[in-house]
């Protein structure tokens, strides 16, 4: 079941659990939305899970494992430690997707439906969610620091990192919208305020007064968990400011500003198209999400359905 699907995306399938559990949507729907209402941020730190979890082993929730005698854990990994937020709300939608429909609906795609769920609930487009991705038995620490790309990086790493997982410049910089909502640690972009390049001196491309703030949130020592919005405009709006603000200067990190000015054609260009018209923004975004929601997926005997996404079974 089914046997021919509108959609098919390498094994996955939108209506996998319209039978063995109906209310699976509805389920996540409804621990988001008070989960987000609770704490705006959390649609955010959600989507940034998935993404997480996608470019190490693929979508297949390894990023949810605590670490055991086998394994070190991904969460500990330099790109999630003190940083990735919102393992207590996967944990709490599992919990009842067990009660509900027990040993159905795995890890990894209850990360796939809170990523998109939280782009609709903070005003962005939606996307029909290709299902099927069982969980992995395994984490992978090394991968988790090698293939999460550093905010310090150039446009080549970053081109570089998203083609190894199957996505393009127009994936790259669509995906890099996600940072229209969220928060990035002063640790994140430290670096752009005082010593671009060695050489003692902020990043140049950075506009005034927005440096100033940013000089105020992270000073030259100390304070490197002091937040500061990655859309400055509208921190928890799924909107195209983020490309905007790009425009004027007013970037966060240097992965940000370097879609603009890292002299490739292609990604200065699409980060301009963003900033003018939000509706390929966002066509753009959802295509990008289902490609990379279906990366290296363990479909049918690989993997497992978990009983609680932070242990194999
Ligand atoms: C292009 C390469 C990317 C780099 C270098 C990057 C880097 C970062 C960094 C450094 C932070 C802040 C972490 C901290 O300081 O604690 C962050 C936050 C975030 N990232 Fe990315 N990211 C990238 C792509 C993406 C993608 C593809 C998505 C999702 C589609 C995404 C979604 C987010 C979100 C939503 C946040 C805020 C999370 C929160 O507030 O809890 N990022 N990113
Ligand atoms: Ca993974
Ligand atoms: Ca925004």
């Amino acid at each position: 079941f089914p046997v021919s699907s509108s959609n098919n995306y390498g094994g996955l399938f939108p209506e996998l659990y319209q039978i063995s559990c109906p209310q699976a949507n509805e389920i996540v729907m409804s621990v988001l939305e008070e989960a987000i209402s609770k704490d705006p941020r959390m649609a955010a730190s959600l989507l940034r899970l998935h993404f997480h979890d996608c470019f190490v082993q693929g979508c297949d929730a390894s990023i949810l494992l605590d670490k055991n005698s086998a394994f070190k854990s991904e969460k500990e990994a330099g790109p999630n430690k003190n940083s990735l937020r919102g393992y207590e709300v996967i944990d709490e939608i599992k919990a009842k997707l067990e009660q509900v429909c027990p040993h159905t609906v795995s890890c990894a795609d209850i990360l796939a439906l809170a990523a998109r769920d939280s782009v609709v609930l903070s005003g962005g487009p939606y996307w029909e969610v290709p299902l099927g991705r069982r969980d992995s038995k395994t984490a992978n620490f090394n991968k988790a620091n090698i293939n999460i790309p550093a905010p310090n990086s150039t446009i080549q790493n970053l081109i570089n990192l998203f083609n190894k997982q199957g996505l393009n410049e127009q994936d790259l910089v669509a995906l890099s919208g996600g940072h229209t909502i969220g928060m990035a640690r002063c640790v994140s972009f430290k670096q752009r305020l005082y010593n671009q390049k060695g050489d003692n001196l902020p990043d140049v491309t950075l506009e005034k007064t927005y440096y100033n703030g940013l000089k105020s949130i992270c000073p030259t020592s100390g304070g490197d968990n002091n937040i500061s919005p990655l859309d400055v405009a509208s921190p928890i709006r799924f909107d195209n400011t983020y490309f905007k603000l790009l425009l004027w200067g007013k970037g966060l990190l240097n992965s940000d500003e370097v879609l603009l000015t890292g002299n490739v054609k292609k990604t200065k260009e699409l980060v301009k198209s963003y900033a003018e018209n939000e509706a390929i923004f966002f066509r753009h975004f959802a295509k990008s999400m289902v490609k990379m929601g279906n990366i290296n997926p363990l479909t049918e005997l690989k993997g497992e359905i978990r009983n609680s996404c932070r242990r194999i079974n």
